[in-house]
């Protein structure tokens, strides 16, 4: 009773029916929108209501397919789509989602292409659904530019691991709206990359133990981050199995991280821990990545991507949003 009475909210509009999707992909959850005939105009404030698991469907980020443009669909790029996290800001790139969007436009035959080519706000990606229904994404090649992170490395001072480098976070700089317990005096390193969007891997003893609860608010919303940043929380097994947990930035811990699965494995490739496929075991199943170790070269991501029910929800033209405790 005391989440109903602490956060409720208000529909002060006239509401919009519309129809969705919820799938997941290893545990992370997608509510799906299909814009291939219009889009709805949804808001910020929507994507919250929807990704609400009290008020509204529930889901770590929530995707919208959209028609290709012209010169898309010239170019044999089938959709376009848009992928907001739970907090309602948009993002760049998303490897469970672009599994799970792949499968819908199968089930849903929108497409016979297999590959299907899509675009995002990080590029083109290439999708293929297995026979076993799990599909594979060519994502891209990694990005390690600090500045197109991005991040601030500041006077900060890099430690060398291997042919590459872990950078010194001290967690005290944090911006109070971490939220969380920041203070902490231990100076975590962590890998700095991008997959299309932030990654921040630290190498834990044993991840069920690690503290993602506390550390990932201060990883996700440290100063150097710019636009904050995805923390991930890597124990490796063997040179082929690691263990994954992630703070997704604008969704907390998910039981799976598509995009922190390759930043994880690509970091660690690169620091001499790993070899070029590996298993990654989530608390929502089991990722595949697979990386030449070569720069330029992209990352393939194999997974799982299901698709949950079908419904109907009212969304407020203008949802209010919670209402103060
Ligand atoms: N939270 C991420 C987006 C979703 C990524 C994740 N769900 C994946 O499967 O890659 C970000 O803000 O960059």
């Amino acid at each position: 009773m005391a989440t109903q009475a602490a956060f409720g909210w208000r529909l002060i509009m006239a509401a919009m029916k519309i129809r969705f999707t919820k799938m997941q992909g290893a545990g992370n959850d997608f509510v799906v929108l299909d814009e291939t005939q219009g889009r709805f105009g949804l808001e910020p404030a929507h994507y919250r209501f929807l990704a609400d698991r009290h008020f509204g469907v529930g889901a770590d980020q929530i995707l919208s397919v959209r028609a290709p443009t012209p010169e898309d669909a010239a170019a044999g790029i089938a959709f376009g789509y848009v992928i907001h996290n739970a907090d309602g800001g948009e993002v760049e790139n998303c490897g469970n989602g672009a599994r799970c969007f792949a499968r819908y436009v199968h089930e849903r035959g929108l497409t016979q292409d297999n590959p299907v080519r899509v675009r995002t706000a990080s590029g083109v990606l290439s999708l293929a659904v297995q026979p076993d229904g799990r599909v594979t994404v060519d994502m891209g090649a990694p990005v390690f530019e600090l500045a197109r992170v991005p991040f601030e490395p500041g006077a900060r001072t890099p430690m060398v691991v291997g042919s590459w480098q872990m950078w010194p976070l001290d967690l005290k700089e944090n911006r109070p709206m971490a939220g969380a317990n920041c203070d902490s005096d231990a100076l975590i390193h962590v890998a700095v990359l991008s997959m299309g969007n932030p990654h921040a891997v630290l190498r834990v003893d044993d991840v069920a133990r690690a503290e993602v609860e506390v550390l990932g608010p201060c990883i996700e919303h440290h100063p150097a981050f710019l636009r904050r940043v995805n923390a991930g929380f890597m124990q490796v097994v063997d040179r082929s199995n690691i263990r994954l947990r992630v703070f997704e930035r604008g969704a907390g811990e998910t039981l799976a991280c598509g995009t922190g699965a390759c930043a994880a494995v690509v970091a660690g490739i690169r620091l001499g821990w790993l070899d070029s496929r590996v298993d990654v075991r989530t608390r929502g199943g089991r990722l595949t990545i697979e990386w030449s170790g070569r720069l330029e070269d992209s990352v393939h991501m194999t997974g799982p991507a299901v698709t949950v029910f079908e419904g109907e929800i009212e969304l407020p033209e203008h949802p209010a949003g919670p209402d103060a405790p």
